[in-house]
């Protein structure tokens, strides 16, 4: 029986990236973890132990250095889609090339009620990501977000499930519904595209549609917000949702004499359910 080398990748994780912008004496900052990846015909190096089409990790490292300064950093795609053009040009044994960016996100520091030129905190919540994919045929954009932590403390329910012999859930007219949201949207075009702004929407109708809209389960909400920002946002033609349902159970006061309307919860951190959905425009392979 044969044996051969299955599909395979190489590349440099988590280059800790931080662009300062400092031409005037307001600065601007943009910090990135950004992971780098080759696949193609690169047998030799496992079979073999030939480097010679190997570009090196470490220059892939240093490209996504020297490309944050030559280039800037615009937005995370913009950033993305150079680099991946130049890793895939400067390595002919590579079929395709991949760059992954997630971006943290700082504030500047605010000090007499306006933001200081070089002082700056890091904002809590959300990673800003994107994906980047360059081959011959295909250029793919898929950008997104991680740890978009939201509660709402009314409006959900969840009643009405299916039973059998092992349920104990309780039906729920009114519960917190909480979730620390994974998003990932596909653009379906990418020349014309404000990232920044596109991203700041896309955020936006995700928060403003969790917040306005009544759930009969994070499922049906996952849906909702995903539908609302298709119909914003043409550019964009598939979004995926990975959601932990946070649970808050409600406590039994009752041993101390008091009653509990709605009012103390215990924030479980495990076991969680965990709900996924895809929400795809019609006529787009999902
Ligand atoms: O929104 C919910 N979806 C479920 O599928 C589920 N299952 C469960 O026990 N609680 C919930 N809540």
């Amino acid at each position: 029986m044969g044996i051969r080398l299955g599909p395979n990748r190489y590349g440099k994780a988590e280059s800790r990236v931080v662009r300062i912008v400092r031409d005037t004496p307001r600065h601007e900052i943009r910090d990135l973890n950004v992971s780098t990846a080759l696949y193609g015909d690169f047998a030799a190096a496992h079979t073999d132990g030939d480097q010679s089409q190997v570009l090196p990790t470490d220059t892939q490292k240093n490209t996504a250095f020297a490309f944050a300064k030559k280039y800037g950093v615009d937005s995370p795609e913009d950033y993305a889609l150079v680099l991946g053009r130049r890793l895939f040009e400067a390595t002919p044994a590579a079929h395709g090339a991949m760059v992954k960016v997630s971006e943290y996100a700082w504030d500047r520091i605010r000090v007499d009620g306006s933001g200081h030129d070089h002082a700056f905190v890091r904002r809590g919540g959300e990673v800003r990501t994107t994906a980047v994919h360059v081959s011959p045929g295909r250029t793919s954009v898929d950008s997104g977000l991680r740890e978009l932590v939201v509660l709402k403390s009314t409006g959900s329910e969840f009643k009405g499930f299916l039973r059998d012999e092992y349920t104990t859930l309780a039906e729920a007219d009114d519960r917190i519904l909480a979730t620390e949201l994974q998003a990932d949207w596909r653009y379906s075009r990418f020349d014309d595209i404000d990232w920044n702004a596109s991203y700041a929407s896309v955020r936006a109708v995700l928060l403003a549609t969790f917040a306005t809209t009544y759930s009969r389960a994070l499922q049906e909400t996952l849906y909702l917000m995903g539908k609302a920002v298709l119909e914003a946002h043409d550019e964009i033609d598939l979004i995926s949702f990975k959601a932990p349902n946070k649970h808050h159970f409600l406590v039994d006061l009752e041993p101390f004499g008091l009653d509990n309307p709605g009012e103390v919860f215990i924030a479980a951190d495990r076991p969680y359910g965990l709900i996924e959905a895809t929400v795809v425009r019609d006529g787009e392979p999902s």
